[in-house]
């Protein structure tokens, strides 16, 4: 396999890649969840009379809108604008992006004929990915591309239930009914999500975030018995492609330290778990990242200005930190609090 000449070589030293792999920085790394979207004006006037997963195989849309957070705030990285269901989607599966709802599936897969209106994905089906991060790439230079998919069982649980869910009563019912076909499922989703992340790393991106949203959801029993061997399998199929990977999923505290074995370089950590407990739990050995809450970017600014201090004080403790919220940036969100946490991040990680 060869590892593509794009940006890795560029972007080796930069804070983000550094810190994803446990190397001194000049200062810590600061992105955003979700830092392209809502709460941009730049992004809804682009985004005017396009649906959203349309506008996710537009290459030129797309760096635009990867590119906005990045001019705008200075982070430390982009992140590639997209979704997790776009590959589903390039694969041949019926389903929308609902705006204000999330992905819906008309037609949810429950049953093996089901499963045989999801088709593997390959890569000659998404030349518009590989386009997108081109064009990002010769645009970012330097500064770090994050690719990203989403894991087995967060993409199952939007197939099985057909929409976003708050008990995921389906996906546990087949999960722990019919194992077989719930396996089989998670493979060709992890087949889906590899492809998807290899397409991203050979065209150029320096670093892939694995979303396991909704593991959450799980018992640490359940997890490890039917899920984490199917994010597994994705995160050591790309580990051989050489780009840092970072693993995030909500509500994960009682997982962390099992998540942390699933292959990646990097633990995203949600904002319920202290980072000092993160680190604890996942033995000290790697790269946090993380986890201000994202309301806190509603406080008055002292109360945000401490949250901010204290996380990066807490960093310190792991081998790599890279500062992100614990969750993605709500639609209501201020702007100017971003760019402002970014400068304070820096300045005060550099001191
Ligand atoms: C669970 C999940 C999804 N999509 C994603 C996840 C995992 C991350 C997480 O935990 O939040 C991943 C995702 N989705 C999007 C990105 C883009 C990059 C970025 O973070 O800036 C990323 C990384 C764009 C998007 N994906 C979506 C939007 C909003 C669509 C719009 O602007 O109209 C964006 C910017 C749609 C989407 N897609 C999904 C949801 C829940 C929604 C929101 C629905 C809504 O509130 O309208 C599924």
């Amino acid at each position: 396999m060869s590892v593509p000449a794009g940006s890795p070589s560029l972007t080796a030293d930069s804070p983000l890649v550094r810190a994803a792999r446990g190397l001194p920085t000049p200062h810590t790394p600061v992105w955003f969840m979700r830092q392209a979207g809502r709460s941009l004006p730049e992004y809804r006037a682009v985004r005017e009379g396009i649906a959203m997963l349309d506008s996710c195989r537009r290459p030129d849309l797309v760096a635009e809108i990867t590119m906005q957070p990045v001019r705008r705030h200075g982070v430390d990285a982009a992140i590639f604008f997209s979704d997790i269901v776009v590959p589903v989607a390039a694969a041949g599966l019926a389903i929308e992006i609902v705006p204000g709802v999330g992905p819906v599936v008309a037609e949810p897969i429950r049953t093996w004929a089901d499963l045989h209106r999801l088709p593997e994905l390959t890569a000659d089906a998404i030349p518009d990915i590989a386009e997108s991060v081109g064009l990002l790439v010769a645009e970012l230079g330097s500064t770090p591309l994050i690719g990203f998919a989403g894991a087995p069982f967060t993409l199952a649980s939007y197939l099985v239930e057909g929409g976003p869910s708050r008990n995921h009563l389906k996906t546990k019912a087949l999960m722990h009914g019919d194992p077989d076909l719930w396996n089989a499922l998670c493979a060709r989703l992890a087949q889906i999500s590899r492809t998807f992340l290899e397409v991203q790393i050979r065209a150029g991106a320096s670093a892939v975030q694995l979303f396991d949203s909704w593991a959450g959801a799980l018992s640490l029993a359940d997890y490890e018995t039917f899920v984490r061997p199917h994010s597994a399998s994705v995160l050591s199929a790309v580990g051989e492609l050489g780009v840092p990977r970072i693993h995030f999923g909500v509500g994960t505290g009682e997982l962390l330290s099992s998540m942390s074995t699933a292959g990646a370089d990097v633990i995203g950590v949600d904002y319920r778990v202290a980072l000092p407990d993160a680190i604890e739990r996942t033995g000290k050995s790697f790269a946090v990242q993380g986890n201000l809450d994202p309301a806190l970017l509603f406080a008055p600014w002292e109360a945000t200005e401490r949250a901010v201090r204290r996380i990066l004080a807490e960093g310190r403790a792991a081998p790599g930190h890279i500062f992100n919220l614990g969750h993605g940036v709500l639609p209501e969100t201020d702007p100017d609090v971003l760019t402002r946490v970014v400068a304070l991040v820096h300045e005060a990680s550099a001191a």
